[in-house]
């Protein structure tokens, strides 16, 4: 065997490979085994405590209590009527009722319920107790301080007990971001595809694409290890790069995704647009269920955007109002159509609201439709078309006019009156499912099929790999024997690294910091 490859991760390679070949220098080291270290030791660990149930009057007001001290709390603050012959001690994982007592001094604070988990078997991996109270703030505070007497605890900060439980192993970061967006979900869509993340799902899936991964690295250190200078055995090589390329290929795939799970994260851009008149504030109204915006017969009404989060059939949408699109002199309603145009670049999808008397013109020929001039560079075979105000045609334009529309827009367009509220059910039946087709989301159980990519940081790490993926192909086998195929594995080793990274397997400490920092404190 070639002594120059025997050591298989000398401490330079590294070195060497980010300065001249890699596309990317990812600055963590690399791992000699597949898990990095994740569970720290507890030992040191202090034990954390805070309230998880909202502030106020309520029925139950839940505190936490995690770490190697949660079972010296039950015995200084739990006071449970003993039965006879029983050892008194917290049974794990069942509810007890109890007098919470003050620890120093016994002064009983509330009547309520504990349950103790005894870890590993708990949320944070640690031992957890919990102590269920009349919710009102004299006796939260009242437990709040009681606890704070026992040295050895100390609150809990932002996210804490969900961060121990990703050191613990048991939620990698895509589940640990699927439960803040469990939390944070706003519509059933929302709701359902944060669920299946922090169930797990994108967390089987990338250790699947990594341990593909592995394999291809693995192939490719089986020639460094056995291989004998020119006589490499190609065969070998070949299957690595194969293999190589259907990672590759599946990584492409999920890129491609027009950004539907972020979107649907985050809730779809629709921007309204049209000619001033044509009741776009009407339409935000309708969807809003309310006089959010301001709706006059005046032209030129709405000048600046106005945005609503809304749930439309169960979507999250963020829907912008625009002002009139019109050539005018003046300056306030001029910087509000460049505006309303810039929002209908940036949405997602964009729907067309259109007077149908006012664009409906007779000729010769038979009735035509006129866009506004404004209008129409606007206009993409993407764009959902409204036409409105149907109520002021007379039954014979209609049918006329609905014959001139025939070819008129891709996506689809509906005849309503937001005033007279006719063909509104069918529209906002039709639309919600137009925006579930986009979005992939046209059967209930679509959803299940949950998207991959719910945040901009699995993207970035998905580029990252495909980076990696993309610099070994590049090299032919016979480089590679004369090159270095230590480097060949290297490559593969990083791309493998790089897709763990969306799991948090080697995450840095300040992304970390980042994600957990959006939890309320108690979570
Ligand atoms: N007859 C009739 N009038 C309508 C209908 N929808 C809206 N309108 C009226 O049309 C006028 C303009 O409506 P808006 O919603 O303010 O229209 P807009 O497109 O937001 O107008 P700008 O903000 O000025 O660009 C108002 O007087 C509405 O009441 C409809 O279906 N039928
Ligand atoms: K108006
Ligand atoms: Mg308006």
């Amino acid at each position: 065997m070639s002594s120059r490859l025997r050591p298989r991760w000398p401490a330079n390679t590294r070195a060497h490979a980010t300065s001249t070949r890699l596309p990317v220098d990812l600055t963590s080291p690399p791992h000699h085994s597949d898990l990095p270290e994740l569970v720290p030791s507890h030992a040191q660990r202090s034990t954390i405590y805070a309230l998880s149930t909202p502030p106020g009057k309520g029925g139950v007001a839940v505190v936490r209590i995690s770490g190697p001290d949660a079972l010296t709390v039950w015995q200084r603050m739990a006071l449970v009527r003993a039965s006879k012959g029983k050892e008194v001690g917290p049974q794990p994982w069942k509810m007890e009722r109890c007098k919470i007592v003050h620890p120093v001094s016994g002064e009983a604070l509330d009547d309520g319920l504990t349950v103790y988990f005894r870890g590993p078997k708990s949320f944070t991996t640690e031992d957890v107790l919990e102590l269920h109270l009349h919710s009102g703030r004299a006796i939260v505070s009242a437990v709040l301080n009681a606890l704070a007497c026992i040295p050895s605890l100390r609150l809990a900060e932002p996210g804490e007990f969900t961060r121990r439980a990703f050191e613990g192993g048991r939620l990698d970061l895509t589940q640990v971001e699927g439960l803040r967006d469990l939390i944070d979900a706003e519509t059933e869509v929302q709701r359902r595809a944060a669920l299946r993340v922090a169930e797990g799902s994108a967390r089987v899936h990338l250790d699947k694409l990594r341990q593909e991964i592995i394999e291809c690295s693995a192939l490719v250190e089986a020639l460094i290890d056995f291989g004998e200078g020119e006589d490499l055995e190609d065969g070998v090589y070949n299957r690595a790069r194969e293999h190589v390329q259907r990672v590759r290929k599946h990584i492409h795939k999920i890129l491609s995704d027009n950004r539907r799970g972020e979107i649907l994260r985050s809730g779809i851009r629709l921007a309204i647009f049209g000619p001033p008149n044509a009741g776009k504030s009407s339409l935000l109204n309708f969807f809003a269920r309310r006089d959010a915006a301001i709706v006059t017969p005046i032209p030129g009404t709405t000048r600046d955007i106005l945005e609503l989060s809304l749930d439309i059939g169960g979507l999250p949408v963020i829907v912008a109002d625009t002002a009139g699109l019109r050539q005018t002199d003046d300056l306030v309603e001029s910087i509000g159509v460049e505006r309303a145009q810039k929002a209908v670049e940036a949405a997602d999808v964009n729907i067309l609201v259109l007077s149908l008397p006012d664009i409906i013109t007779k000729t010769t020929s038979g009735p035509s439709i006129t866009i506004p001039p404004f209008v129409s560079p606007l206009l993409t075979k993407d764009t959902l078309v409204l036409l409105n105000k149907v109520d002021l045609m007379t039954a014979s334009d209609l049918e006329i006019a609905t014959q001139a529309l025939l070819d008129f827009s891709d996506s689809g367009h509906w005849l309503v009156s937001l005033t007279k509220d006719e063909g509104t059910d069918v529209f906002v039946a039709d639309f919600s499912a137009a925006l579930r087709a986009r979005y992939n989301l046209l059967q209930e159980e679509d959803v299940n099929e949950s998207p991959l990519i719910t945040h901009a940081r699995h993207r970035t790490h998905l580029e990252t790999a495909l980076q990696f993926l993309d610099a070994f192909l590049q090299t032919p086998f016979e480089q590679r024997i004369t090159d270095d195929v230590v480097l060949g594995a290297e490559e593969l080793r990083y791309a493998a690294q790089a897709v763990g990274q969306i799991s948090g397997l080697i995450e840095n400490e300040d992304v970390l910091d980042v994600i957990f920092r959006d939890f309320c404190i108690g979570k």
